[in-house]
């Protein structure tokens, strides 16, 4: 990738918007031009590129004149607005938000696994939710291995998935707990999240699941190419600022040990094994929010069999974490467009 991109930020000031920045620097994408994007609200304020003042933009169609690669990290509504329209005009767009996801016209992407599907976009290319990427990058290595046919996960998700108002509301939630002053009424979650957890993540959707739930279901379906693949989730928003946790039990279509799973895992792109429950020194022997936060592999740990697995040889479970603002969002977003622009 040589020459110099014009790069629109669709949601400059949000979350995923703003580790977007660092990734695109990281990641040594060649900016030329950057034009972070926001709601009127934002206009007059400014973000820090690359060491540079850059100021806000209203996001409106003309903002995407003359762009190459456009970032989606805004909502769902402003991303059907506004992509087909930096489309329009000859940019390719690599929205986060849900979408396009399940669009068949619209490839749904984790490099790790389906980088392939870029051969067919159409200008725009889906980042699946962030619990998805998470479970599904050490999940890859085990299908390819022994063939997955099951998945039964439960997430721990943080604050910050729900964006600059879940981290905020954690934030004074905790501020209260220690000054012993009253608790605010509850707005970026269903109930105080401080000293508490939350088995609710989007809205019902399908037979009791919500559609955090289902997401994992569907996209998981599409992006490893298993349209059979038999899901279970329970979502759950947990009192942590960064990174998502998962349980996660699969169940194979043939026989596996546990030295041949471990061995994948330690291989693969995009996994790092932390698995010494044993270890004196217990912190960082298994993966944990803390460990993980800013920073881009997803750990893998507590590797064991799954017990209740009537042929023991095709089961496994384990633990893993990941960052949801950068593997689970900007950092596949900006690896996918690195793919696309070189
Ligand atoms: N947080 C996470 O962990 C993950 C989030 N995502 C997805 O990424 C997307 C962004 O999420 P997140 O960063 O968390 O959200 P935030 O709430 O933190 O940020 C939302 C962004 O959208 C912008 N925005 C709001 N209204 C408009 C508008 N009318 N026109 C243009 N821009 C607007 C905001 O700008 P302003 O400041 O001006 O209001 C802000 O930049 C969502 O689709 C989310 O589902 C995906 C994976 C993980
Ligand atoms: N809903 C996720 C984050 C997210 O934004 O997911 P999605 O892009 O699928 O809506 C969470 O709250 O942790």
């Amino acid at each position: 990738m040589n020459k110099a991109l014009t790069v629109a930020i669709l949601g400059a000031t949000g979350a995923v918007g703003t580790q977007m920045l660092a990734c695109l620097a990281e990641q040594e994408v060649p900016v030329g031009e950057l034009r972070p994007l926001a709601s009127a609200r934002s206009v007059g304020k400014t973000v820090v590129f690359q060491g540079k003042e850059v100021a806000i933009q209203e996001a409106k169609p003309e903002a995407f004149d003359g762009c190459d690669l456009v970032l989606g990290a805004a909502g769902d509504d402003i991303a059907r607005e506004l992509l087909p329209e930096a489309v329009r005009r000859g940019a390719v767009a690599v929205d986060n938000s849900h979408a396009f996801r399940m669009d068949p016209q619209v490839p749904l992407v984790i490099p790790e696994i389906n980088a392939d599907d870029l051969s067919w976009h159409q200008g725009i290319v889906a980042n699946p939710n962030c619990a998805t990427i998470i479970g599904l990058v050490p999940t890859w290595p085990l299908h390819k291995l022994a063939g997955v046919s099951r998945m039964i996960v439960s997430t721990y998700q943080a604050a910050s998935g729900a964006g600059e108002p879940g981290m905020a509301a954690l934030e004074a939630e905790m501020k209260a707990l220690v000054g012993g002053d009253s608790m605010p009424a509850p707005q970026a979650f269903a109930a105080q999240l401080v000293s508490n957890l939350i088995p609710q993540i989007g809205g019902e959707q399908y037979a009791g699941y919500t559609s955090e739930e289902m997401k994992l279901q569907d996209e998981g379906r599409k992006i490893m190419h298993l349209p059979e693949l038999r899901v279970s989730c329970t979502c759950v928003r947990v009192p942590v600022l960064r990174s998502h946790s998962e349980s996660v039990t699969l169940e194979f279509e043939r026989a596996v040990s546990l030295e041949e799973i471990r061995e994948a895992l330690d291989q693969a792109p995009g996994v790092k094994l932390v698995d010494d429950l044993g270890a004196a020194d217990a912190h960082d022997r298994f993966p944990m929010p803390i460990d993980t936060s800013d920073q881009d592999l997803i750990w893998v740990g507590r590797v064991r069999r799954d017990l209740s697995n009537p042929d023991e040889a095709r089961g496994v479970s384990f633990w893993c974490c990941g960052d949801q603002i950068r593997k689970g969002a900007a950092t596949n977003a900006v690896q996918i467009a690195k793919l696309l622009c070189s």
